[in-house]
């Protein structure tokens, strides 16, 4: 398809993998031939590579620039205070974490995750906000702090409902790109059981890469759930593994969010869908760089992803289409309960 190719060219393509830049315009506001044509661009690629850019995707850029200058307003209080929000266990999955908490990882194996945190900690902090109004499981606001605090938690709760929004809309691309109905997971989508992780990757020494090279901001991973929604700064570092097991990278592209399927979305696909294993590394160094100096420093970086789930009180068991000709490779789970049980093996 024309477009398609117009697509791949505007993205990224490298090593077999495909992350094409994609005008979620066309969908929102299109036609319906339109419509079914970016739908099923937006199905292939998270068939292929599973990841994807959006762009024209109606979040204002204000809206994303004020929830990025929020978000390093927030990183910037004392350790004492964030320590005070922090984030306590799976179920919740609510609040601060600070460096070297989580190791992002596939084991399932404690004593592994141990060993690897204490070697190698994601040199990153991340504040973990979830769906407001769920019993018993409050989000940790700064607003007990100040009134920069109640700012904070205003904008944030307002930035949750705006991605949960898209949420909604490109699962319903899915759908349609994958021959359902267009509203069959609105049902799953309507909770908004996700979670909007702000990031902080500190600026750290250079010399750390030359005295550990498999230092990393955020270790290699795939997400857990059903899609992720990321807004990235200029700053890079971002990678996505190629079918030929090479790093990739997700460059930044102005006014785009980085959109990827998760774990989960996998399984609920009978594998058709890819939830492709990424990382962060340092930035690709700037040409005028000079790399012998010792205190040379690596700028800090500021990311945002939106881990969308389906409803936490849903069944997930294969799609139909998917399963008919090979049969279901997976038992049905609760989506709940899948989430929690990923948490909990790696914090
Ligand atoms: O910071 C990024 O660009 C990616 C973060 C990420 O992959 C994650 O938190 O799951
Ligand atoms: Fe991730």
């Amino acid at each position: 398809m024309g477009s398609m190719g117009n697509a791949v060219e505007k993205g990224v393509e490298q090593d077999d993998l495909v992350m094409p830049l994609i005008d979620f315009g066309a969908f929102l506001h299109g036609d319906s031939t339109v419509k079914k044509a970016v739908a099923e661009q937006i199905a292939n690629a998270f068939k292929s590579s599973g990841f994807l850019y959006l762009e024209n995707h109606d979040i204002p850029q204000k809206q994303v620039s004020l929830a990025f200058s929020e978000s390093a307003q927030f990183f910037e209080r004392s350790q004492t205070q964030k320590n005070e929000l922090q984030w306590t266990t799976p179920d919740s999955n609510r609040g601060y974490v600070a460096w070297g908490r989580e190791k992002v990882t596939q084991s399932a194996d404690p004593e592994e995750i141990a060993r690897l945190r204490a070697s190698n900690p994601d040199l990153k902090e991340s504040m973990e906000i979830g769906r407001e109004g769920v019993p018993g499981l409050p989000n940790q606001w700064p607003s007990r702090f100040d009134e920069e605090g109640k700012t904070f938690e205003t904008d944030m709760q307002h930035f949750f409902l705006t991605l949960k929004d898209l949420h909604i809309q490109v699962m319903r691309a899915i759908a349609l790109g994958m021959g359902m109905d267009e509203s069959f997971f609105d049902s799953y989508t309507s909770a908004g059981d996700n979670t909007l992780r702000l990031l902080h990757y500190p600026s750290v020494k250079k010399s750390l890469w030359r005295k550990n090279p498999s230092q990393v901001r955020a270790g290699e991973h795939s997400d857990y759930g059903s899609i992720t929604l990321l807004f990235q700064d200029d700053i890079g570092g971002l990678e996505v593994k190629s079918p030929k097991g090479t790093w990739v990278r997700a460059r930044p592209i102005p006014g785009t969010i980085v959109v990827n399927a998760g774990d989960l979305l996998q399984r609920w696909s009978n594998d058709i869908i890819k939830s492709t294993k990424h990382r962060v590394i340092q930035p690709p160094p700037k040409e005028t760089e000079q790399d012998e100096d010792e205190d040379a420093m690596v700028p800090a970086r500021y990311s945002i992803a939106y881990f969308c789930n389906p409803n936490f009180d849903r069944f997930i068991e294969a799609l139909p289409g998917t399963w008919e000709d090979s049969g279901k490779k997976y038992e049905g789970i609760n989506s709940g309960d899948y989430l929690v049980m990923r948490l909990a093996a790696t914090y």
